[in-house]
């Protein structure tokens, strides 16, 4: 389990973190979520001890970072400013970051096979491509075969390949007992891949909810094609929906599809089209962190 507890981090004046308090729980996949600058690679790097908090707590299983007895072993983490000898091979900077956390060579190889660079162990980090050393930095985070995985940012320059591979090695990681706490600034881009969301704005936690929760929140849309949108327009109106449209369909909310359906059979337009729009998260992660 990972807790941040009033967490807060000031630069002078600017308040990165302001008292933020969220729980990652094991079991689950959480998305830590914030538009740029909002705080989260402050946050993050509080709880894996790289900076000191101002005040408040960061706690990986009940103890701060530094406390912990074999951190690289407890926690894996994948951070932004990404490896640091691009003149290396893929498999000598897992081998130096194995031996550097204590763990057996031996693991290497099948980390690189795990990751899908066993193609390219032999070849320089500084030529892999973004998604590569994404999946190399995602390597070294399993090094040490962790409870905890902290990954900032992990999905930039993942392909659509490389997303379902993390989604799969995410969900394996928490189904085992794992607990990942995983940051971006895009709800979409993480929406696939998570159980859990606290959402940052300004430095401030200004949701904590599982995403089935947030989604409920959004409002499901109907999209409906009849014979004449006019009156169909009027109607939806009549019975208390808000309607709108894209050009080609009418956009309904307030309405089951049974009623949509009862109301033009009732107004004697025949449909041609009625479907539900998945909620749009990315909308109601920007309402939640705008005015902030
Ligand atoms: N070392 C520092 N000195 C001064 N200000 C800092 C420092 N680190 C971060 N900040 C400020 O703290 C705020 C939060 O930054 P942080 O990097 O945590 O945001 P972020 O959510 O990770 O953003 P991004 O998505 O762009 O990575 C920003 O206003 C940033 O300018």
């Amino acid at each position: 389990m990972i807790q941040a507890l009033a967490l807060t981090k000031t630069y002078g004046q600017v308040r990165a973190v302001n008292e933020a308090t969220f729980t990652a729980s094991p079991g689950r996949v959480t998305g830590f979520l914030g538009l740029n600058g909002s705080g989260k690679t402050t946050t993050l790097r509080m709880l894996l001890g790289l900076i000191r908090a101002t005040s408040g707590q960061a706690l990986i299983k009940n103890r701060r970072y530094r406390d912990l007895k074999h951190p690289l072993r407890q926690v894996g983490a994948v951070l932004e400013q990404g490896l640091s000898h691009p003149g290396q091979t893929g498999r000598a900077h897992l081998a130096t970051q194995a031996l550097l956390a204590r763990v057996d060579r031996s693991r290497v190889d099948p980390l690189l096979d795990r990751v899908g660079l066993a193609h390219a162990a032999d070849r320089r980090t500084g030529d892999y491509s973004l998604g590569m050393r994404q999946r190399l930095s995602v390597a070294t985070a399993l090094l040490g075969d962790p409870e905890i995985l902290v990954l900032d940012e992990p999905a930039n320059g993942l392909d659509p390949e490389g997303v379902a591979w993390l989604r799969q090695l995410l969900r394996d990681h928490a189904d085992a007992g794992g607990t990942v706490l995983i940051s971006s600034h895009l709800l979409a881009e993480l929406a696939q891949l998570i159980d859990d969301v606290v959402i940052i704005a300004g430095g401030r936690v200004v949701r904590e909810s599982s995403l089935a929760e947030l989604s409920a929140g959004g409002g499901r849309r109907l999209r409906v094609r009849g014979r004449d949108p006019r009156r169909l327009w009027y109607a939806f109106q009549d019975a208390g929906a808000d309607v709108t449209t894209d050009g080609h369909a009418l956009e309904v909310s307030g309405l089951s599809p049974e009623d949509v359906g009862e109301i033009a059979f009732h107004a004697r337009v025949p449909l041609y089209e009625l479907s539900s729009e998945a909620p749009n998260l990315e909308k109601v992660f920007l309402d939640l962190v705008s005015d902030r």
